[in-house]
């Protein structure tokens, strides 16, 4: 939005200038200024036809600060120096705090050193003075604009990790957990050199934790669901995606590890929870985890197929008791019967007894 404020400007601003510059015979200057409005029009264009806008102001930037000290250099009044003030500012808002800082900080040692060379070294009182008010007030635009920068940054930063992380424990929420994945399997499907070629699922919901908010309250179900996913993020390693996909569903994508080592991962995460009861306030609560495991090649699966897969693991896993890992294939029989604890929900909320 700012890029293209700025090339319409240049536009529009090169219809006054270069008709003054013509009639002032600053013929370089009033070349250049035509050049930069031709160059504003081919931006425009690009951008509307899909160049990236980080490139675009890159491109447009640089050539536009040239053609600025130029006009620092060659025009014929003083007053052209109040452009400096308009560099902090467009530089934040253009290259972000870093890079701005750089070309701001940069263009503006530059037109103190035009300036310098312009108007004399030892200046009359009055020259100093109104050298001294722009480079000044240049600066603290430039500090003003940094510290606003630095916010936008702060507020951004926390804005997105809001957006990501679940409230509770700061697990990578679903959609984040799904985000990562399909930036992983994108990465496999390019064959960029570095990506994984394989990923685990492992499904982990607490078995009986309904029980756990009927005893204690809800608060202190919540304080053993903080308490289990710290206890798995302890285990995970650094390249594992650890996420809350539920209420008191958690899952781990494990990538490039072989499906017998993700059962045995599965495993030691299923041990840490059952063999130390979680202290909640003055409670001890025992609990146990059953988990589902299905492997697949990166590229060649999407996110529905194997959270599907790995569901029906799980499902098994507390068909068969709880306090397991599954991570067979599931038969279609026993698929099947996924379905049934949905259909007798949907049932029994339209009032329906179930046995
Ligand atoms: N305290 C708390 N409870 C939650 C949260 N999200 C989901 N739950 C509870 O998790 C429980 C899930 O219960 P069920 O789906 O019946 O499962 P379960 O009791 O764990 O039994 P199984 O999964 O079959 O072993 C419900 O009581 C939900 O209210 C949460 O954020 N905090």
């Amino acid at each position: 939005m700012v890029l293209r404020v700025l090339l319409i400007l240049t536009i529009v601003f090169g219809f006054v200038f270069v008709p003054v510059n013509v009639i002032q015979q600053v013929w370089t200057l009033a070349l250049a200024e035509v050049a930069m409005m031709a160059y504003a029009f081919v931006i425009l264009g690009l951008l509307a036809s899909g160049l990236p806008p980080r490139r675009a102001t890159w491109a447009f930037l640089l050539p536009f600060l040239v053609v600025l000290l130029l006009a620092l250099a060659t025009a014929a009044n003083i007053s052209v120096f109040v452009w400096v003030l308009l560099i902090p500012l467009l530089s934040h808002r253009l290259l972000g705090r870093r890079d701005g800082s750089i070309v701001g900080l940069s263009f503006l040692g530059l037109a103190a050193a035009l300036m310098l060379v312009r108007f004399g070294f030892v200046p009359s009182v009055a020259q100093a003075a109104e050298a001294m008010d722009v480079l000044l007030c240049a600066t603290a635009l430039f500090v003003i604009s940094l510290a606003h920068e630095t916010e936008i940054v702060r507020v951004n930063r926390k804005l997105r990790a809001r957006a990501d992380l679940d409230g509770l424990t700061h697990l990578a929420n679903r959609r984040r957990f799904r985000e990562l994945f399909e930036q992983a399997r994108y990465a496999a499907q390019q064959g960029v050199p570095s990506a994984a070629r394989q990923v685990s699922l492992i499904l982990m919901d607490l078995d009986y934790f309904k029980r756990v908010n009927d005893r204690y309250g809800h608060d202190i179900g919540d304080i053993v669901l903080e308490a289990v996913s710290r206890r798995l993020l302890a285990q995970c390693r650094q390249s594992d995606v650890l996420g809350r996909v539920g209420g008191e569903e958690l899952a781990i994508l494990l990538f490039d590890l072989d499906h017998a080592d993700a059962m045995r991962q599965a495993e030691r995460l299923r041990c840490t929870i059952s063999a130390t009861p979680v202290l909640a306030r003055d409670h001890v609560i025992s609990l146990t985890l059953s988990l589902g495991v299905a492997t697949f090649r990166l590229a060649e699966c999407s996110f529905e197929q194997i959270f599907a897969e790995t569901d029906a693991r799980l499902y098994q896993a507390k068909r068969d008791g709880r306090n397991r890992t599954h991570g067979e294939p599931v038969t279609s029989a026993a698929r099947a019967a996924r379905i049934e604890p949905a259909a007798r929900e949907a049932q029994r909320s339209r009032g329906y007894e179930m046995p």
